[in-house]
């Protein structure tokens, strides 16, 4: 399935040399369908399997970025999240082989700032969701109350100096950090140096993501319809990106 350019350029794949290329994938709406609520995520067994396989076949040069916990991820995927590198928490932690999980502490005010979502989720039928380096409010079940949370949001981020995060039907606050420090990072692992690396992602949090790959002289690839973006490449969901990933598998 060829990806398409958002600019003038005729559509094409992004070029690729399997032997040379370092793959990022962000994981909900980019690896797995999006649903009502975080925990209703499904991840298919043959995901579980083309991922196995691109590990296997990029030996050290696959990881996954996302705005969930590293525990989170573990808890999708199991022990398949061991055979890749993984950043979680947009950014903040990670985990690869040579420096094993690499945390910041939690921030003292996140604690509070996590109970006042949860308070706030229960009396107004949002979803709370807890995070090791965050806490998020999401309205995709309530989007007629999307103004409000927000405000509520911004409102605790500003009071308690975390970072605000917007996502797709979500707000959140959070730890620093971000996608495209964890993919410069990643990319100086011995196994990944020198390599160019193709990201991909859907949401706003992955823009970074696609600004560091293109200072390394790769690629972001956005997942969905067109939209401003620093991608270069789009697939139009989550099944055009696994078509792609089972094509290059054949190669
Ligand atoms: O960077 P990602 O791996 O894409 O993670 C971004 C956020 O994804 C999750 O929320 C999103 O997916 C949910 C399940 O499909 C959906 O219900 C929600 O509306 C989306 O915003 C996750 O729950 C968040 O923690 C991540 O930050």
């Amino acid at each position: 399935m060829p990806a398409e350019r958002l600019s003038a350029t005729p559509d094409r794949a992004p070029p690729l040399s399997l032997g040379e290329t370092s793959l990022f994938f962000d994981f909900d709406g980019t690896l797995v369908d999006l649903a009502e609520t975080p925990d209703a995520v499904v991840v298919e067994p043959a995901l579980l399997t083309q991922l196995d396989a691109l590990a296997a076949r990029l030996p050290g040069r696959v990881a996954i970025i996302s705005g969930r916990s590293i525990a989170q991820l573990d808890a999708m995927l199991g022990g398949h999240a061991r055979l890749f590198a993984v950043a979680g928490s947009h950014g903040a932690e990670r985990r690869t082989p040579d420096e094993g999980h690499v945390t910041p502490q939690a921030p003292q005010a996140l604690e509070r700032a996590a109970a006042e979502l949860a308070a706030y989720a229960a009396a107004n039928d949002l979803v709370f969701e807890a995070k090791s380096l965050g806490a998020a409010l999401h309205y995709r079940t309530r989007p007629d109350r999307e103004a409000e949370a927000v405000r509520f949001v911004e409102q605790v981020a500003e009071t308690r100096k975390l970072t605000l995060q917007r996502g797709k039907m979500m707000v959140e606050v959070r730890s620093p950090g971000d996608k495209g420090a964890a993919l410069t990072t990643l990319m100086a692992a011995p196994t990944m140096a020198g390599t160019t690396p193709l990201f991909f992602g859907d949401d706003v949090t992955d823009e970074d993501g696609f600004v560091a790959a293109a200072a390394l002289g790769g690629d972001g690839v956005l997942i969905g319809a067109p939209r401003p973006t620093a991608a270069t490449y789009r697939l139009g969901d989550v099944n055009a990106l696994r078509d792609w990933i089972a094509a290059i598998l054949e190669t």
